[in-house]
C-alpha cells in the first residue's frame, strides 16, 4: 500500500492488489472534482438525496494522516493499515454547519482483502444533532459487464434512481446487466457477490452498519456524456456500494457511528453461496 502526502495532506492511496478489485478509470485529479474510480467516500450525503453537492463534500477534500487514532479493535492476523482523518473546513461549515471527526482506517489483509472502516463522531459544541447519508462508492473492475451477475440482492425492494426514486421489488434470479442501472437496494444482506463469468473471479463484499447497496452502471449514452469516462469504460466497470441511504443516520453530540466494507476476490468456482476454501481452512467467516 502506498499513499501520497505532503506533510499534512493525503492526495491518494494506492493499493497493489494482485486481485485487482478496485478500478480506477481516468485518474484525472483536478480539485475540486473527484477522481473517477477507486472508492470515493460519499458523505454527508449520498447522490442527490439532499441539498448538498452530489455525493457530499468528503470525496473532494484532502484527508490527513491520523497519527493518534483512538483504540481500534483488530483481529490477530497480520495486517497493513493507514488511518486517515477528515474534519470540516470553513467552506464545509457554511453549507453543512456541523462539527465532526471522520476517521477512516484502510486495511489491507494478507490475501489482498481490502477493508474500510469509517468512524464518524459528532463534535458539535452547540448541542445539535446531525443527520447524514453515506456510501462507499466502489468501482469494481470487470471483464465484460454483460457477463457479470450480482448475487444477494434478488427479491429485495429497491429505489430506482432512474424512475424518480420509486420503490420496486426485484424479480427473478441474480441481477444481470443489459442497460443503464441505478438502483438503491434496501435492507440488504451483509454479504453480496459479483460473479465475473469471463474472468472466473468473484468479488465478495461484506458489510456492517450499512443496510443498503447501490448498483450503478451508466451504460453507453451516459458514459459518452461524461468527460472523465471513456466511451467503452462502462463495459469494464460496475459500482456496487455499501450504503446507508433510505434511513439517514442521526448522531447527537458525542455519539459515534461505524460503517465497514470488506472486499475480497475469490475464484468463481468457490462462490455462488459456497465457502472460500482458504477461509474454511483458516477458520474464517463465510
Ligand atoms: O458522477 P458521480 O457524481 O461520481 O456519480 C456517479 C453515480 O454514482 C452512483 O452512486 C449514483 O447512484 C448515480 O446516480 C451517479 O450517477
Amino acid at each position: 500500500m502506498k499513499y501520497l502526502t505532503d506533510q499534512s495532506h493525503v492526495y491518494s492511496v494506492n493499493f497493489s492488489l494482485s486481485s485487482g478489485i478496485v478500478h480506477i478509470l481516468q485518474a484525472i485529479f483536478k480539485p475540486p472534482k473527484p477522481i473517477r474510480g477507486g472508492i470515493p467516500i460519499c458523505f454527508p450525503q449520498f447522490s442527490n438525496h439532499g441539498f448538498l453537492e452530489q455525493h457530499g463534500f468528503a470525496r473532494n477534500r484532502f484527508w490527513s494522516i491520523d497519527t493518534n487514532p483512538p483504540p481500534f479493535p483488530t483481529n490477530s492476523s497480520t495486517k497493513t493499515f493507514v488511518d486517515l482523518i477528515l474534519k470540516p473546513i470553513e467552506e464545509d461549515m457554511k453549507i453543512w454547519p456541523h462539527s465532526f471527526e471522520f476517521r477512516l482506517r484502510v486495511t489491507l489483509g494478507p490475501s489482498g482483502d481490502l477493508m474500510l472502516t469509517s468512524r464518524i463522531r459528532n463534535t458539535n459544541t452547540d448541542g445539535k444533532p446531525f443527520t447524514f447519508t453515506f456510501a462507499y462508492h466502489t468501482y469494481f473492475s470487470v471483464s465484460d459487464i454483460s457477463e457479470v451477475r450480482v448475487e444477494g440482492l434478488e427479491t429485495l425492494d429497491y429505489l430506482d434512481s432512474l424512475q424518480n426514486k420509486q420503490r420496486f421489488t426485484e424479480q427473478g434470479d441474480a441481477i444481470t446487466f443489459e442497460s443503464e442501472v441505478d438502483k438503491i437496494y434496501l435492507s440488504t444482506p451483509t454479504k453480496i457477490a459479483i460473479l465475473d463469468h469471463e474472468k472466473k473471479r468473484t468479488f465478495v463484499i461484506r458489510k456492517d452498519g450499512l443496510p443498503d447497496a447501490v448498483v450503478w452502471n451508466p451504460w453507453d449514452k451516459k458514459a459518452k456524456a461524461m468527460a472523465d469516462f471513456g466511451d467503452d469504460d462502462y463495459k469494464h466497470m460496475l459500482c456496487v456500494e455499501a450504503a446507508a441511504v433510505e434511513k439517514p443516520i442521526t448522531l447527537k453530540p458525542g455519539e459515534e457511528w461505524r460503517g465497514r466494507q470488506e472486499l475480497s476476490a475469490v475464484p468463481s468456482s468457490y462462490c455462488s453461496g459456497q465457502l472460500d476454501p482458504q477461509r474454511v481452512l483458516l477458520g474464517g467467516r463465510n
